[in-house]
């Protein structure tokens, strides 16, 4: 059985997401796409696809059996809601949404619908040394996580789309998920630092030191760089009370020639997290096809916009922000 899936949003990730979901994958068809520029969703349909005027028109078709989100993030709310009322699984690219007050309409709208049919795109959830280092923490030999450092460097970023913002509601929340879902823990408070600014990116606030105060007090310490210029570099390491559990450096192949011995690193997310997000399309598509959702929910959505709405506020009062959530519905109690 092949799931029919549209494609809402077919710009950079979004036609990489059609690429694995027409070369690499199966058990999918990508039926249906639809884009605000239609030129753009013209180019990036695959034989056969339907290209629709509107997502909400893709949304309802009959045509599509599942929903894959990949436009600009403030467009996110309206789209997943539509998915919800037509009762259509739906992978989200992150952010879920941009303000808090989105999230809770979006997982008010799924805990009525009474089963869950978002998943959010947090790739990293889905690579094979991310759950290996999760493995090494939750097995206990190392005791409590008490330190996690999350280092996000990206080479470069789209110059005027991405805004000072965007550090922080469209890329800390990567680190934010990550950081909740290995130490199994919640963030309860946010701090923001900034030292001075890098002048590769012109005006844009670069970088961030970002400090996640964690409800069993561990603290995660965050550096978001966009501009970093030699690549797309992401570490982490955890220090726990009697070790240190650390990803690995992706290995590569070693080159030598007259410059050293050296190996190359990845341009940006879609080579260094390539097979991660196979795998969670792999998931996504095992869940949609039996109309759900399993991985990153709407409440690891939610909880990611509380910080980045909380780290904005913090750039701007240079104080501790605190975060309170609301109490996590029955729905996500498993999630
Ligand atoms: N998980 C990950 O590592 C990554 C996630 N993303 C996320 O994916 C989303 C898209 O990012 P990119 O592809 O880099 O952006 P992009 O700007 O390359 O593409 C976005 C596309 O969405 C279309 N679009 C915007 N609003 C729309 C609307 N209301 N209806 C229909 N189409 C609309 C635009 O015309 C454009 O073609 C963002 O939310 C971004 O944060 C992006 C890159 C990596
Ligand atoms: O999600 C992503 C982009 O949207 C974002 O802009 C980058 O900073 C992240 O590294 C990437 O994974």
């Amino acid at each position: 059985m092949m799931l029919r899936v549209g494609v809402i949003g077919t710009g950079m990730i979004g036609q990489d997401h059609i690429r694995r979901l027409t070369k690499v994958l199966s058990g999918v068809e990508v039926a249906a796409v639809a884009d605000i520029a239609r030129d753009r969703a013209e180019a990036a349909a695959p034989e056969g696809a339907e290209v629709f005027d509107t997502p909400e028109a893709l949304i309802a078709s009959d045509t599509v059996e599942a929903v894959v989100i990949c436009s600009w993030g403030p467009a996110h709310e309206e789209q997943l809601l539509a998915c919800i009322e037509a009762g259509k699984p739906v992978f989200c690219e992150k952010p879920m949404v941009t303000s808090e007050e989105a999230a809770l309409r979006v997982m008010a709208a799924e805990t009525a619908f009474g089963r869950r049919l978002v998943q959010v795109g947090f790739m990293r959830r889905f690579d094979a040394d991310y759950r290996r280092l999760k493995a090494v923490i939750d097995g206990g030999t190392l005791g409590a996580p008490l330190i996690y450092k999350s280092i996000h460097r990206n080479a470069s970023v789209p110059e005027g789309l991405y805004t000072s913002e965007m550090p922080l509601n469209d890329t800390l929340v990567h680190d934010a998920d990550i950081s909740r879902w290995l130490l199994s823990d919640e963030v309860t408070g946010v701090e923001v630092r900034l030292p001075r600014r890098s002048t590769r990116g012109g005006e844009l606030r670069d970088p961030h030191i970002v400090l996640l105060h964690c409800a069993s007090g561990a603290i995660v310490d965050v550096e978001i760089s966009v501009n970093i210029g030699y690549g797309y570099d992401i570490r982490g390491e955890v220090s726990c009370e009697m070790g240190v559990a650390a990803l690995p450096n992706r290995p590569a192949t070693v080159v030598s020639d007259q410059y050293g011995i050296r190996q190359t690193i990845p341009e940006d997310w879609r080579e260094r997290f390539i097979e991660a997000y196979d795998q969670e399309f792999r998931e996504w598509i095992v869940a949609a096809g039996q109309g759900t959702a399993t991985g990153p929910s709407a409440w690891d959505g939610y909880a990611a916009t509380l910080v980045a709405d909380a780290a904005l506020r913090a750039v701007e009062s240079g104080a501790h922000e605190k975060i309170t959530m609301i109490d996590k519905p029955a729905l996500y109690a498993a999630a």
